[in-house]
């Protein structure tokens, strides 16, 4: 047990690889690519899972796991119900930060940019690629509200009901859907021993990318 008396004990060196200049291609996204394929080839478990912080208007942050589904010359996506938590937040300010762990492979990426909804077409074609029943709960459930279990249950149900009889077609709800994430700013983190991580920073710069060096 690595907790005693308040304390957490656990010091795990950072060997699993190196990240140089030589590596660094001109924009952030092959080398995410890549990342994220290692990360897949792993065999790690939800590879494209990243905590998203969002802001309100009070500056009060707050982070959750969600799954990326696109990554692509624009930036990267993620789907939602645009009335929870994080999609109010959103829309109240678009400025966001990703977080990706690999703990396996010792590499973070962290991505800061803005949300905007994708197109009404490209939150339609992934919601109708979803398994049926999670397409039943996302558009049934108000999520980050404040709800009873026999409240869930009876939405589920209801729902459920009417999409087996014909009645209720399983199209997308208009309160769930996609955002795009431009990324202003993306960091790629390789864990080293003692510490002395090999850190860089991608930013924009007049229409290209700059790329630093950062201290661990
Ligand atoms: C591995 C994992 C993947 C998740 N993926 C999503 C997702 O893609 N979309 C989503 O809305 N919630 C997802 N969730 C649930 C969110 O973490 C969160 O509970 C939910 O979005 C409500 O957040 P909010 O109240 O801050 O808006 C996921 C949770 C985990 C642990
Ligand atoms: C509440 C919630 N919404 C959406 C998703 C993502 O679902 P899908 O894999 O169908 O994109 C998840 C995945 N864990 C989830 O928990």
């Amino acid at each position: 047990m690595a907790l005693e008396n308040g304390k957490i004990y656990d010091q795990r060196d950072y060997d699993s690889g190196t990240l140089g200049e030589s590596d660094l291609p001109a924009s952030p996204r092959a080398l995410f690519e890549s990342w994220l394929s290692e990360a897949f080839d792993h065999g790690l478990r939800d590879p494209n899972a990243m905590v998203i912080s969002t802001v309100d208007d009070r500056g009060i942050p707050s982070s959750r796991v969600v799954l990326a589904r696109g990554a692509d010359e624009r930036g990267i996506v993620f789907y939602t119900n645009y009335e929870s938590r994080k999609g109010r937040e959103i829309a109240q300010n678009p400025r966001v930060s990703l977080l990706f762990h690999w703990r396996e492979l010792d590499r973070v990426v962290r991505i800061e940019g803005r949300a905007a909804r994708v197109s009404e077409e490209e939150s339609d074609a992934y919601f109708d690629s979803r398994h049926p029943l999670s397409r039943i709960g996302s558009t049934a459930s108000p999520q980050s509200s404040v709800i009873t279990k026999d409240e869930l249950a009876a939405r589920i149900t209801a729902l459920t009901a009417g999409v087996e009889s014909g009645e209720i077609e399983l199209t997308r709800p208009a309160h769930w859907g996609g955002y795009l994430v431009v990324p202003d700013e993306v960091e790629f983190w390789q864990g080293r021993p003692s510490r002395l991580h090999d850190r860089f920073r991608y930013r924009r710069d007049a229409g290209s990318w700059r790329i630093d060096r950062l201290a661990p």
